[in-house]
């Protein structure tokens, strides 16, 4: 099947978004009147450009506020229909469609829009042209696909067919079924978008927060089969309206358009040849940590204070592998020169999978990059993460794949596991590692969170594991002084802000950290007064709590999640300390904007 974008997904100027939808490897795109209206060419150059590309342009899109109008808007539109059928022809076009009349003054008469689409059809007809209706969920009348099939049949003509869009269905919460019996010769295009769950008008669900398939909560695989199932095989087109997609990079926001449609098909069984199987994720085997010579003796100090001991050293590099339990943390001496400012940084993380190989290539399939190892037999082979970060693929024991030495018996102490690791992204990128985890790795994804920081507002959604044994959440902002935005700026790119480590008595952890000169971030006295009233807390819990600046949730069914932060190393990355109680599967965002604060003191001094 023919796979297209919309221009209105992409930002740029028309030639950026060609060139981005062509080089992504798009061979068709839906041209949107506005882009259409400001490109500084001909119609006749457009096409031209097109053709270089290899695009084929599928539509041209929308015609509005058509149909039910009243005289002398109705006698207008006819003369409008007609420059448009002209720009059409210049543009070698053969489709356009009418989206439902949103206009004030529209008529709520389905019969007088089926003679005015008649007639419109009849004329495209005469031109070699074919019309398409869709129903916007936010029309003035026509909201709801049955309601714009009911005009097309009363319509009847061959020239005008149904326009199906996923966002309008499910913003409508349109059942699917019914649309598997639809004629598919009678559907014309076939629109594919997915939203997060958020409760909001359609319009404003609509020209903010669409995204790709599988970026969102919505059923589009469940949709794309109903639609499959008419006999439908013409184009499928992402028509994407996010102000953070249009503000990003618009290779890769066609990249990650066809990312999406390679995974979705692959999903339905229709891609050809099939993506390569992959691997289960199993863990997280280790984080890896880099910095100057002068970080990595304060880092050994605050890994100490936390319960790690150096358990094993490479003979001839700077390559340390420290332990606490089974919580891995391999700390080595900051090589690329050119990214100093990146250091000191959470550099990657290695996942522990089955097999390496078909997730590596499974990877590749789905056009990520791959890494060239740093020395050949040297550590695993890894894939690109977010910003310059790694997902090692591990397959094989640690000390060998590093050529470490141990340093006598593994020595019995605190025992961690990693909890989660987050991932701070710009906005958009957010949307396309949701993707990635899903795609690549089979993850789930959880419900939008948002909370507040002291200096705008911090939107997150976490991914995990079938099995829950790896969780990522990933978190994005507003507002140049939020907390993950320092942190971008400071990176120049996204990055991991922290690693959580998971034990299962936070209090034993807590005293034996005290001994040890462990000084968690600082939580306000207030907090604790604002925690009893939250949870009705005796005054001896909330002390206990408070003596060792522990952070505390719960939810209705009981299960509590306890947790303390170190401060921010030289004002990159943290750590933090978790103890999950009864099934808690959360990351106590309750208490996030409490934190974001305590950390806006610690900048301050
Ligand atoms: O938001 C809009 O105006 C708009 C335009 C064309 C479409 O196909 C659509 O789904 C929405
Ligand atoms: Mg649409």
């Amino acid at each position: 099947m023919e796979w297209a974008i919309a221009t209105c997904a992409l930002g740029g100027t028309l030639e950026e978004k060609l060139l981005a939808i062509a080089k992504a490897g798009f061979r068709a795109v839906e041209i949107f009147e506005e882009d259409l209206a400001g490109f500084r060419g001909t119609p006749k150059e457009l096409r031209a450009l097109a053709e270089d590309l290899g695009l084929r342009i599928i539509a041209l899109q929308p015609l509005r506020d058509y149909e039910a109008m009243p005289e002398p808007y109705r006698s207008r539109n006819r003369v409008r229909a007609e420059r448009w059928f002209d720009l059409m022809a210049e543009l070698g076009v053969e489709l356009t469609y009418v989206c439902s009349n949103t206009s004030p003054l529209a008529l709520d008469d389905l019969e007088q829009a089926a003679a005015d689409l008649h007639a419109l059809a009849e004329r495209a007809a005469g031109l070699g042209l074919r019309v398409g209706y869709e129903a916007l969920a936010w029309g003035r009348h026509v909201r709801d696909w049955p309601q714009a099939w009911e005009v097309v049949c009363r319509a009847d003509h061959p020239h005008l067919g149904l326009v199906l869009d996923s966002f309008h269905c499910f913003a409508r919460q349109n059942p699917l079924e019914p649309i598997a019996r639809l004629p598919g010769e009678r559907i014309f295009l076939v629109q594919l978008s997915d939203a997060p769950n958020l409760l909001m008008d359609p319009l404003a669900l609509s020209r903010h927060h669409r995204a790709m398939p599988g970026q969102g909560d919505w059923p589009v695989e469940a949709f794309l089969q109903s639609v499959l199932a008419t006999g439908y095989r013409g184009p499928i087109s992402l028509e994407i309206f996010n102000e953070w997609f249009r503000a990003a990079p618009p290779e890769q926001v066609a990249q990650d358009g066809l990312r999406a449609l390679k995974y979705l098909f692959d999903r339905l069984g229709l891609l050809l040849p099939p993506l390569p199987k992959g691997s289960p994720v199993q863990g997280v085997e280790f984080v890896e940590i880099a910095g100057e010579e002068e970080d990595l003796e304060d880092l050994q100090d605050l890994l100490r204070a936390l319960g790690f001991r150096l358990e094993a050293r490479h003979p001839a590099l700077e390559l340390s592998l420290y332990r606490a339990g089974q919580a891995q943390v391999l700390v080595h001496l900051a090589e690329e020169e050119d990214r100093a400012r990146e250091f000191p940084s959470v550099q990657g993380v290695g996942l522990k999978v089955g097999k390496a190989a078909p997730v590596a290539a499974r990877a590749r399939e789905l056009g990520l990059s791959l890494l060239q190892r740093p020395q050949e037999g040297l550590g695993y082979a890894a894939i690109q993460g977010v910003g310059h970060t790694r997902l090692y693929l591990v397959d094989g024991p640690l000390l060998e794949a590093y050529g470490l030495v141990a340093l006598g018996e593994p020595q019995e102490g605190t025992f961690l596991e990693v909890d989660h690791f987050t991932n701070v992204v710009p906005r958009w990128e957010l949307y396309s590692w949701l993707l990635i985890y899903k795609a690549l790795l089979g993850f789930q994804v959880d419900p939008v969170v948002e909370v507040f920081d002291p200096y705008g507002m911090f939107y997150s959604r976490s991914v995990r594991s079938p099995d829950g044994r790896v969780r990522i959440p990933l978190n994005t902002s507003e507002g140049l002084g939020t907390a993950a935005s320092r942190f971008l700026q400071r990176l120049g790119h996204a990055g991991i802000q922290h690693v959580a480590f998971r034990t299962p008595d936070l209090f034993a952890f807590a005293r034996r950290g005290a001994q040890e000169g462990l000084r968690p971030l600082r939580i306000p006295a207030s907090y604790y007064r604002a925690l009893a009233a939250r949870h009705g807390l005796s005054p001896e819990e909330v002390e206990q709590l408070q003596a060792y600046s522990l952070l505390y949730d719960r939810t209705l069914e009981g299960a509590e999640f306890l947790h303390l932060y170190t401060p921010t190393f030289r004002g990159r990355f943290f750590f933090e300390v978790v103890e999950r109680r009864g099934g808690y599967e959360a990351y106590g965002a309750a208490n996030t904007a409490v934190r974001l604060q305590a950390q806006a003191y610690e900048l301050a001094g």
